[in-house]
C-alpha cells in the first residue's frame, strides 16, 4: 500500500474528517483516484489511519481560494501561510482530495 505523511498536528483534523484535502508539491502527489493510502506521522511514522484518494488535481498558489481553506480547515491566510513554510516560493501544487476509510 502507498503511504503519506502528515504533520502530527493535523492528525486530529484528518481523523475528525475536517480536512480533506491536502496540497502537495509533485514528488508528494503521486496517487490516482482510488489510490488507498496508509497515513502516518511525519516527526515520528506512526500509522494513524487509510484514506482513498477521491482526485488529484493541479492548482496554482496564486488560485488558492476559500474553498480550499475550508477543505482545510483553516483561514486562507493561515493556509497560504503553511503552504509557504512548506514549499518556498513553489506555484505548482496539486490538490490531493481524499476520504477516511
Ligand atoms: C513532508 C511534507 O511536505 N509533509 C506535509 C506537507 C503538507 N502537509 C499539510 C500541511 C497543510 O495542512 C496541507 C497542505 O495542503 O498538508 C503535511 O501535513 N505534511
Amino acid at each position: 500500500m502507498k503511504n503519506i505523511t502528515f504533520y502530527s498536528r493535523f492528525e486530529t483534523d484528518i481523523l475528525a474528517g475536517c480536512k480533506t484535502i491536502t496540497l502537495r508539491e509533485a514528488s508528494d502527489a503521486q496517487f490516482v483516484a482510488g489510490d488507498r493510502i496508509r497515513v502516518s506521522r511525519y516527526e515520528d511514522d506512526v500509522f494513524f489511519c487509510n484514506i482513498e484518494v477521491i482526485a488529484v488535481t493541479p492548482v496554482q498558489f496564486a488560485e488558492l481560494n476559500q474553498y480550499h481553506a475550508v477543505q482545510e480547515n483553516m483561514m486562507l491566510d493561515e493556509l497560504k501561510q503553511v503552504i509557504s513554510e512548506i514549499y518556498p516560493g513553489l506555484n505548482e501544487l496539486f490538490m490531493i482530495e481524499f476520504r477516511l476509510i
